[in-house]
């Protein structure tokens, strides 16, 4: 009977623990605006005074948990620097981060909206507000430098600076320093010839809701290689804090959203993790593929780590809207040493064949203030938030190029790590045709030249992109399948009154 006790007991605890959340949040009141505008709620549980979008993490994660989170803490950190020990390797740099480092993670949390408001009230150009978002200047080689609002303007980009609280920021960077030897280099094949990314990566899974529908590795974002694996503790609070963040500030680009995230409010599923070892390792220009998230996707990028650019830049038309296909694209790929299995297309940066109007004909957001701006660099210190609201992936393209002046942090060195945060459609991956070559084909949006014909056009509703499906057989050559996609966007929720209906609930 007593060896059966534990596992009763957790089971008990698993099943308790939605009906505890659920109880708790009936009874948690009305959140209390403070002047500036932040809005909390007193916890049911354990009376903590809690920002009110945090208060489903704080029941799952902080709630009456602080001890064990932080032995839980202390056992993931021994487990991961096992095979660094292993291997013969120095842990110096690790156990440098002291005990007092891994207690702050169970700390309760500060309020992320106070720490901002706090923040907030200092000019963006204070000493301590640096701004991290550049336009490069082709003419007098100085970059202009742009204010987070001026960036939320001019891009489909949004700096989150110092996102996680600070203790756990620096938990997960040690728990993924440690992880991230044993991450794969994605490969991919072209023309026969085999390559290598600049980089290694690893998914880790946050929600199996649909995965287990779309597992085909075709649906993946990067190679085969790539390994998936269950999210470590320090990762799912995370992604809690950044989903919070996310269904925080999308009301502002609500009209851009895809239907799903209006309606439930966006969440990741799963998180894609890159390591940078220093300046030499790098991401070519892509677009990440629409077909495993489905259109418009929004997507979270945390950066841990010494500091790097990230390059966004308008994107022009796809290289076979251009007529320019293959060669000229595969050398552009093999340029940025990028895999074309996690680029929707070849960056097409030459300059000319920028586009002066948005995809669907309107002028660019911020005309008026900062101009038309084609391209910029943030530099993405430690423990940045950069979310990619739609239709980033549809009409920009993004980077971290190669430098030789990467900005070492303390703990990592020159080694930056990335996590984009990712929310799956099982619903467009699995709606993928077949294409000739027996693969299922990609989802792209239709750019430039590429205009649908009217019978589509007709259903679009304005703003809206035209989508088409096509072969991606780099490595035997493409079939040419090519097919517009005949599902055009649901009609969004602008409305006020559908907005306030379908806006997410934090309970
Ligand atoms: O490292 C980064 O910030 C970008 C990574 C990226 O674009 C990707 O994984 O698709
Ligand atoms: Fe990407």
């Amino acid at each position: 009977m007593a060896p059966c006790l534990p596992r009763l007991l957790s089971a008990y605890v698993a099943c308790a623990m939605p009906v505890k959340r659920k109880l708790a949040a009936a009874a948690v009141g009305a959140p209390v605006q403070t002047p500036n505008g932040s809005r909390f709620v007193d916890c049911p549980v354990c009376s903590q005074r809690v920002a009110h979008y945090l208060i489903n993490s704080h029941l799952d994660y902080e709630c009456g948990r602080s001890t064990s989170s932080l032995a839980d803490a202390r056992t993931e950190a021994t487990a991961a620097m096992e095979p660094i020990k292993r291997a013969g390797k120095s842990t110096e740099m690790f156990e440098e981060i002291s005990d007092d480092l891994l207690q702050s993670a169970a700390h309760p949390q500060i309020p992320t909206s106070d720490r901002e408001a706090a923040l907030a009230q200092q000019p963006w150009w204070d000493q301590t507000w640096k701004p991290l978002a550049f336009v490069p200047s082709r003419q007098r080689g100085r970059k202009q430098p742009l204010s987070d609002e001026e960036l939320r303007q001019a891009t489909p980009c949004e700096l989150v600076r110092n996102v996680l609280p600070k203790g756990l920021a620096e938990e997960l960077l040690v728990l993924l320093l440690a992880e991230s030897p044993s991450w794969q280099r994605g490969q991919w094949t072209m023309f026969g010839k085999t390559h290598a990314a600049p980089r290694t990566s690893c998914y880790y899974s946050l929600d199996a809701d649909g995965e287990e529908q779309v597992d085909a590795d075709e649906f993946r974002d990067v190679s085969k290689k790539v390994e998936r694996r269950e999210a470590l503790m320090s990762l799912r609070k995370a992604a809690d804090i950044i989903d919070s963040t996310v269904q925080r500030l999308q009301e502002r680009v609500w009209p851009e959203l895809s239907p799903r995230d209006q309606q439930s409010g966006w969440r990741s599923s799963y998180a894609l993790a890159n390591m940078y070892r220093d300046g030499t390792e790098a991401t070519g220009a892509h677009a990440d593929r629409i077909t495993p998230l489905g259109k418009r996707p929004a997507i979270a990028s945390l950066s841990i780590g010494a500091t790097r650019v990230f390059r966004v830049k308008r994107a022009t038309a796809a290289p076979e809207d251009l007529g320019s296909e293959t060669a000229a694209g595969a050398e552009k790929v093999a340029g940025h040493a990028h895999s074309p299995l996690e680029a929707d297309m070849p960056s097409m940066s030459g300059e000319g064949k920028q586009e002066e109007t948005l995809a669907d004909g309107s002028a660019s957001p911020l005309s008026s203030s900062v101009g038309h701006i084609d391209s910029v660099d943030l530099h993405l210190v430690h423990n940045t938030l950069v979310i990619m609201w739609p239709p980033c992936q549809e009409e920009w393209r993004h980077e971290i190029p190669r430098s030789k002046t990467v900005k070492a942090h303390p703990v990592a060195g020159l080694a930056r790590i990335n996590l984009t945060f990712r929310r799956l459609d099982p619903q467009t991956a699995t709606r993928a045709p077949a294409c000739k070559c027996g693969q299922k084909a990609v989802l792209k949006a239709a750019l430039g030249k590429r205009k649908p014909p009217q019978r589509l056009a007709q259903r679009l509703a304005p703003g809206q992109h035209a989508y088409y499906w096509c072969c991606d057989n780099t490595q035997t050559g493409t079939c040419g399948f090519w097919k517009w996609d005949e599902e055009p966007r649901e009609q969004p929720a602008n409305t006020e009154e559908q907005a306030k209906v379908a806006t997410f609930q934090p309970f």
